[in-house]
């Protein structure tokens, strides 16, 4: 494992995949996040906003910010268009239980687990935790897709644009430039009870 300064002071921890990754997991305690969160099955604005409330009930999360929504293209097979949103919250969790509290969260709001890139109820995507950069099986910070998708980017570059994404170095806000934005459109009547 290898450990480096990061641009803003902070620790970057970049795991190899032979490492175990049990000492990086339980490095990291708390910081800011970002989440995406994305639905195309059942009612897709209640389920994501129902799902944000029910995250910033747990103590260890503050949430700080929300994007407003959009709807968007589904990326992946033929399937209805999505709602896709982003968050950044404060936590005091470690990068592994954040996963499995986003895992939980998804199956609560009725997630099955069919193909990849299937249509969903609810899925949430941990994308960034300060400048932390993990490589482990079952977990990636950043969300490794993260730099290529308009449906996260824009929300994101919303809330949080001078966040550097620490693989590539560069800004939110760089990132979405480099995108086709043409499939993400604000949704109307965009009013959170969150922000
Ligand atoms: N940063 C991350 N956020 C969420 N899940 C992650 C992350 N990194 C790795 N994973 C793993 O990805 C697994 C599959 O996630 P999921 O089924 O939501 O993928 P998907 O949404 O179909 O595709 P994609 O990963 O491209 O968004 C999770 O069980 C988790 O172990
Ligand atoms: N537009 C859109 N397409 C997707 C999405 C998503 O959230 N929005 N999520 C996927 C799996 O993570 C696959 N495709």
């Amino acid at each position: 494992m290898l450990k480096l300064s990061g641009l803003n002071g902070e620790q970057n921890i970049i795991n190899h995949p032979h490492d175990s990754g049990q000492e990086s997991l339980s490095d990291k305690r708390s910081g800011r996040i970002a989440v995406a969160l994305g639905s195309n099955l059942g009612d897709s604005r209640k389920i994501l906003e129902a799902a944000i409330a029910q995250l910033s009930f747990i103590p260890t999360m503050q949430l700080e910010a929300t994007s407003n929504w959009y709807i968007t293209k589904a990326v992946g097979p033929p399937q209805p268009d999505y709602i896709n949103g982003c968050v950044i919250l404060q936590v005091d969790m470690t990068p592994q239980l954040l996963l499995e509290t986003l895992l939980a969260t998804e199956q609560q709001f009725g997630r099955v687990r069919q193909e990849r890139w299937g249509p969903r109820s609810l899925d949430l995507d941990l994308l960034l935790y300060d400048q932390v950069i993990l490589d482990t099986p079952t977990l990636q910070i950043p969300h490794p897709r993260m730099r290529e998708r308009a449906f996260v980017l824009v929300p994101l570059a919303e809330i949080a644009p001078d966040w550097i994404e620490p693989v590539s170095g560069y800004t939110i806000k760089q990132l979405v430039k480099d995108v086709d934005c043409s499939d993400v459109h604000l949704l109307k009547s965009n009013s959170s009870h969150y922000q």
